[in-house]
């Protein structure tokens, strides 16, 4: 299966770095098809406009509905589809999680869609969700300028786990919120020298005894994610 991701923004120049390392041997691989459009080319205006005052007044401007629709026209199409995935980063979206990236690894195509400025005007959402299956996506809570670091940061979270993607499926097993890890941080990781500047490797990973490193292993775990994530432990 190749995976078809499509980014609208204003900025599309940020996607070009999908053509670098491991996203751009999926790419090479067929893995992933990766088309990034500018918005602006969906306006008719002399100044390419594709924001205006909000209604109601308030600080800054909000993303016009018209270029997104024909965008969405001319990049989608018109008829109703629910097998295409369309995210919307954005602080006011639901938190973006590791068993988000994994159902959307299994999707044959998703669109972002980059907000600036204030945000999109939110008939362009509804609409969508009228289309295709929305998704309202938030990193976290802080606020960016715009919605296309957050697309590439689900791109990478999301491509990595396309089966055939990684070179060795396994080094996903272990991982921080990783099925079966889902509420367990990733313990400490250390390889050779076994002493650097004073600091040796914990014995117990160079005693052989596989048992005893799991054993050692999982307790890190746990002590790092009471430490950190006191919130994954509920
Ligand atoms: O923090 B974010 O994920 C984000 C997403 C979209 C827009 C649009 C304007 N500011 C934004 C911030």
């Amino acid at each position: 299966m190749t995976m078809r991701l499509d980014y609208l923004s204003i900025f599309p120049g940020y996607f070009d770095v999908l053509d670098i390392s491991l996203l751009g041997k999926a790419v090479d691989n067929g893995l992933v098809e990766v088309h990034a459009h500018d918005l602006r080319d969906w306006t008719h205006d002399r100044h390419r406009t594709v924001d205006d005052t909000p209604c109601g007044g308030g600080a800054g401007m909000v993303m016009k509905p018209d270029p997104w629709g024909e965008a969405f026209d001319g990049i989608i199409g018109i008829e109703p589809d629910p097998s295409v995935h369309v995210i919307f980063p954005t602080p006011s979206g639901i938190p973006f999680t590791q068993s988000a990236a994994q159902e959307l690894s299994t999707v044959e195509r998703v669109v972002f869609c980059c907000g600036r400025y204030e945000g999109i005007d939110h008939r362009v959402i509804d609409y969508a969700r009228t289309m295709w299956t929305v998704h309202e996506l938030s990193l976290g809570d802080y606020v960016l300028n715009g919605g296309e670091v957050a697309a590439l940061a689900i791109t990478e979270a999301v491509v990595r786990l396309i089966p055939g993607f990684m070179g060795n499926p396994e080094s996903l097993a272990e991982e921080s919120f990783s099925p079966g890890q889902e509420r367990l941080l990733e313990y400490p990781l250390f390889t050779r020298p076994v002493s650097w500047r004073g600091m040796d490797v914990p014995e117990v990973l160079m005693s052989g005894h596989h048992g005893r490193i799991a054993e050692w292993r999982r307790e890190e775990s746990l002590l790092l994610t009471r430490d950190r994530r006191p919130d994954l432990t509920d």
